[in-house]
């Protein structure tokens, strides 16, 4: 039988993708608080940590060896270089929890975007977060903090290049005032769990009306 026959509907996988510190992080946190059902896919990654940030909580952190060791033993539902290092999304717990109707916001690159639509494109909604200038986006990844000049350069160099992928996205949100940017992806996430809501309900009203002895 196939998934959707069961009238469970399966979680949807909402994906965050942006140029590095366009904001996606920021929304992605807004959501899980205030939206309450859905789950984070926490990634792995071999980048080191920056202050501030938890292991397991922002990433689960690991040695080369041991991201090569999951990569083996297929542990990923994808996985991508971005900048100098490697990040995955594992499967984990997330696989059962998806089948039994979990939603999950993914922090994810466009080529892990392009590697999660390609093996569920029913589940699947890309949103793309834009910044309002490139200076702005300079500004916020200075004022974050947490990057070298060095790695800052690295991203803004890489930015014009992550952002010819947005046309690969369902949905582009600019990121200018926060409170707006979160409010259209809410609205954009609601939208999506509606259209998912109707068509499970219609397949179990039409059920109904040819049912033999629905006369
Ligand atoms: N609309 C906004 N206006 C001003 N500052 C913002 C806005 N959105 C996010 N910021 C700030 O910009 C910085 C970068 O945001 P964030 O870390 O969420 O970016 P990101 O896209 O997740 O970056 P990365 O890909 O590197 O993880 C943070 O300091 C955050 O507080
Ligand atoms: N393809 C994947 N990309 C990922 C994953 N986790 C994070 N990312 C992306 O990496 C960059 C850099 O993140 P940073 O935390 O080092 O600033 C950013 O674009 C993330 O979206 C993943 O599992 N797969």
């Amino acid at each position: 039988m196939a998934d959707h026959d069961t009238l469970q509907r399966r979680g949807l996988m909402f994906i965050l993708s942006s140029p590095s510190g366009a904001g996606k992080t920021t929304i992605a946190r807004m959501l899980l608080e205030r939206d309450g059902h859905i789950g984070l896919s926490v990634s792995v990654t071999t980048r080191p940590m920056r202050p501030g940030e938890v292991d397991g909580r922002d990433y689960h952190f690991v040695s080369d060896a041991e991201f090569d060791r999951m990569i083996e033993a297929d542990d990923f539902y994808e996985w991508a270089h971005v900048f100098d290092h490697r990040y995955g999304t594992p499967k984990g717990h997330i696989r059962n929890a998806l089948k039994e109707g979990q939603d999950f916001l993914f922090d994810i690159d466009w080529q892990g975007t392009q590697q999660l639509y390609q093996k569920d494109q029913q589940d699947v909604v890309r949103v793309f977060i834009l910044p309002p200038s490139l200076k702005e986006l300079h500004d916020r990844l200075r004022g974050r903090g947490t990057d070298s000049d060095e790695v800052i350069a690295g991203r803004m160099e890489r930015a014009r290049a992550e952002i010819s992928h947005w046309d690969g996205y369902d949905y582009v949100v600019i990121n200018d005032d926060v409170e707006e940017c979160y409010g259209k992806v809410r609205e954009i996430l609601e939208a999506e769990r509606m259209k998912r809501q109707r068509q499970t309900g219609l397949i179990g009203f039409v059920r109904g009306l040819m049912a033999p002895d629905a006369e």
